[in-house]
């Protein structure tokens, strides 16, 4: 039953000049001489001359920037046009240290990930770009026009039950195909499913994909997979794991685009589990005695919850609710597979999956342009600020929350606390801390909301961090359980202060509360190492 995805190309177009990119754009490495006749850089093949073998790097002045189209926590996206053929790509400009191996490794990590992987649902990374002005790397990728969250996100669109299956049909064949050749994405969510406009559906961003052998069990971090789509055992700190985190974060997505709003929004960790156990239930006394995680004594609710899938999602097609409550399992092996889910039930049912070129289509919808779409209603007009404000003020229900990755969240924490650092002269600082990205850091409880404006916003996001941290505490106060009360009490009262003072001591605390964190990661980081290693190792 079904229908069979459709491989067609994006369309050629004619080249025009390219201009070198603006100074401000280049990244701080060091340029290096090639190493040798292929052009690539010395520092890139002493550190990852596997991910880049039998490859010969294209220039970057072959591609003319168009314009940029995304902009994530390790890299900016621009559509640009290969001078060469005319073709519209995507070129993906990766941050990294040039001079910090480990940087260039786990840069390097997404290029080998994908180079592993062929599918028409799965991003193709056509070729990598080096520019010999900046030093900077390109990976060049054939060009989509939409991604799911923002297409979800566009005013007036609203997905049928055909186009709902033919979606998640691509999604989940991407997800075997990643299965199968030993990789796990690790960050599924609206955003990195990228949609062209005949209908296809593109699993994208492997920045933070994992190679990984069930017959050999290795340590993971648990710090990967954007808050609201998170799987449990990773929030409960598990590291040892399996496709079932992904296939979690698939049934989060099934589950939205039926209803048209993400399903589990929470704000900070505890309060994303607390709203998964209040729609899937308590995990069962035999659950926390067997998983033994890490954060299990933590944040093991009080109250026992109910599972209540199929009330809470009752208006859903009834073919649908028993994938959803499948993929929707605690225990992750009862989620089965990607390939259990493509010959469930409703893929069978009718109506069936519409073929992807039936799909209707859109104009360009990014989650970049969706972002920009709330921002500027957000702001207001002339108009409004001569006394018209609240006319021009969207609704609170007309603005979409958005899922801010984790590891901009945490890189958030991470620019923070290294002016904590700096006010309370407390060193934590540790090689483990910097690299891996802030995304590894080892944190819990750190609010996500939609007034987040970046690191630079350190009064702002000051204020908020205190009042909600202590405000999420109070509401779970499991949070808090293992720290010392010298810390919390400390942390408490400075979060009441306005003062000078009351920002030190509530630095202090933090910091002090970070120490304590450190500590309970610091197998985490460890196995950080690991990871890195084995994954160079399998074939
Ligand atoms: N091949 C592509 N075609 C069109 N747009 C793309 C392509 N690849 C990425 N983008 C756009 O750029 C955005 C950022 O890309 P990507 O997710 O790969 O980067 P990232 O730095 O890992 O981001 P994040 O931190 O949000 O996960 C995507 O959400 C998407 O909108």
């Amino acid at each position: 039953m079904g229908c069979v995805v459709s491989k067609r190309q994006a369309p050629a177009v004619a080249a025009e000049k390219e201009r070198p990119p603006p100074p401000h754009d280049r990244p701080r490495i060091p340029s290096a001489p090639p190493s040798d006749a292929s052009g690539w850089p010395a520092w890139l093949v002493a550190v990852a001359g596997d991910a880049i073998r039998g490859w010969t790097p294209r220039r970057a002045d072959c591609f003319q920037k168009l314009a940029k189209i995304g902009s994530g926590t390790y890299s900016n996206v621009y559509k640009a046009r290969d001078v060469e053929t005319g073709r519209v790509v995507a070129l993906k400009k990766v941050r990294f240290d040039a001079v910090e191996p480990e940087s260039v490794r786990f840069m390097a990590r997404e290029i080998t990930v994908l180079r592993r992987l062929d599918h028409p649902n799965v991003i193709r990374l056509e070729g990598l770009a080096i520019s010999r002005v900046s030093s900077a790397l390109y990976l060049v990728f054939e060009y989509m026009e939409h991604d799911l969250a923002g297409l979800a996100a566009a005013p007036g669109v609203h997905f049928t039950e055909p186009q709902v299956k033919c979606y998640m049909k691509q999604l989940l064949s991407g997800l075997e195909h990643c299965h199968s050749r030993g990789v796990l994405h690790r960050d599924i969510k609206g955003s990195n499913l990228l949609l062209d406009n005949e209908g296809t559906l593109k699993i994208a961003d492997f920045g933070l994909a994992s190679t990984f052998d069930p017959e050999r069990r290795v340590p993971m971090t648990s710090r990967v997979v954007t808050l609201w789509y998170r799987a449990p055992e990773l929030l409960l700190g598990a590291t040892y794991y399996g496709v079932g985190v992904d296939l979690w974060s698939a049934g989060c997505i099934l589950a939205e685009l039926l209803l048209g709003k993400p399903i589990l929004p929470g704000r900070t960790e505890v309060e994303q589990l607390h709203k998964i156990f209040k729609l899937c239930g308590s995990p069962s006394e035999k659950y926390w005695k067997k998983s033994k995680l890490p954060h299990a004594t933590i944040v093991k609710p009080k109250q026992n919850y109910k599972r209540c899938i199929g009330e809470t999602f009752k208006d859903f097609p009834p073919s649908s609710l028993s994938l959803i409550d499948s993929l929707l399992s605690i225990e992750p092996a009862d989620r089965g597979t990607a390939t259990a889910a493509l010959n469930s039930e409703f893929f069978a049912t009718e109506p069936c999956a519409c073929e992807p070129s039936s799909l209707p289509q859109y104009p360009p919808s990014k989650e970049m342009d969706a972002k920009l779409r709330d921002e500027k209603a957000r702001r207001p007009s002339a108009a409004g600020r001569k006394g018209n404000a609240e006319a021009t003020m969207p609704r609170a229900h007309n603005r979409r929350r958005r899922a801010v990755p984790a590891p901009e969240a945490n890189a958030e924490l991470q620019v923070n606390l290294e002016r904590m650092r700096l006010m309370t002269r407390i060193n934590v600082t540790t090689k483990s801390e910097k690299f891996p990205p802030p995304h590894q850091d080892g944190a819990v409880g750190i609010p996500l909301n939609d007034s987040y404006k970046g690191p630079s916003s350190f009064t702002a996001f000051d204020a908020s961090f205190a009042s909600s941290i202590f405000e999420s505490m109070e509401d779970s106060r499991n949070t808090l359980n293992g720290l010392p009360d010298a810390i919390v009490n400390a942390g408490k009262s400075a979060a009441r202060r306005t003062s000078k003072e009351g920002t030190q001591k509530l630095a202090t605390s933090l910091a002090l509360r970070r120490l304590v964190e450190l500590n309970r990661s610091s197998k985490v980081h460890r196995t950080r190492g690991k990871e890195l290693e084995v994954f160079g190792s399998v074939k």
